[in-house]
């Protein structure tokens, strides 16, 4: 059967979601996932309209089926990691250019768990980040606090690592659009998120400090750490959108995020 789809407009996304499936899910249930993902972005009006940007980022074999399934739907896939060369010797490593090959159409770049588990500084993000821009993946730089502080102190320490990351990847070559996903470490895996209180005051003062950066115009900030349903419809406008982990996993608990998503834009806009 031969589908068409209802046509984008070129308008810019207002709101972004993400979703990373980090490695818990094997093959087939990815795919599956993403075919419920697809079912659902097809027939929400704010996916088919542009309103929402929605990706998801599964373990990297299911990539290209991610992304052809995905892609039909009006949604996009990426990968968690990137290497930040394009190819060589460089054992058991992937390249942006053949996540790019692949169809992907994000990388995911610092995550809390690439900082712990295998020892990634701001050298390498910054890195990774020039090799997504170099093969045209949006990359989603994750910064966030190890501990739990006060909102000021969380600022300083996520734009030194937007800075270090950006400024490393801007001498390597020209900058494109970055999706900033603010982490706290302490509310990733956590049994729920940071306070909406704290996310708004925070993102609020890394949106401020990315508006002054050359070429990050299009840029913005999303929260992630034990987000879920819920969550949106209590954060201020200056929070872009989620990026999702274990309280996405259920397809049903996405479609209410993306519904509340909508609720949420349409609220700011009445507001204006
Ligand atoms: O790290 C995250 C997304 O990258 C968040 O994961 P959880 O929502 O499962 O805490």
């Amino acid at each position: 059967m031969r589908v068409s789809l209802p046509a984008k407009t070129a308008t810019k996304p207002k709101a972004i979601i993400g979703v990373s499936l980090k490695m818990y899910f094997g093959y087939q249930r990815s795919v599956d996932y993403c075919r419920d993902v697809a079912g659902i972005a097809f027939a929400h009006p704010a996916i088919q309209s542009g309103d929402i940007e929605l990706f998801v980022l599964p373990t990297l074999p299911v990539l290209p089926e991610a992304a052809r399934i995905l892609g039909t739907a009006g949604a996009a896939a990426g990968a968690q990691d990137i290497f930040w060369e394009d190819e060589g010797s460089f054992t058991g490593e992937v390249g942006g250019k053949t996540v790019a090959e692949l169809g992907g159409r994000y990388a995911e770049v610092g995550h809390a768990e690439r900082r712990r588990i295998f020892g990634e500084d701001d050298t390498v993000i910054g890195l990774k980040t020039a090799a997504a821009y170099r093969n045209g993946l949006t990359p989603v730089l994750c910064v966030g606090e190890l501990h739990a502080g006060s909102p000021e102190e969380a600022v300083a320490q996520c734009t030194a690592e937007i800075d270090a990351a950006l400024n490393r990847a801007q001498s390597l070559g020209p900058a494109g659009r970055t999706i900033v996903a603010y982490e706290p470490q302490w509310a990733i895996g956590a049994p729920a998120p940071a306070t909406p209180e704290y996310i708004s005051a925070v993102i609020t003062g890394l949106d401020a400090h990315l508006r002054t950066l050359p070429g990050q115009a299009d840029s913005r900030v999303i929260y992630g750490g034990s987000a879920g349903p819920g969550l949106i419809t209590r954060l201020d406008s200056a929070v872009a959108g989620l990026f999702l982990g274990r309280f996405a996993h259920d397809p049903k608990a996405l479609k209410t995020i993306l519904d509340e998503t909508t609720a949420w834009l349409a609220a700011a806009e009445a507001t204006v």
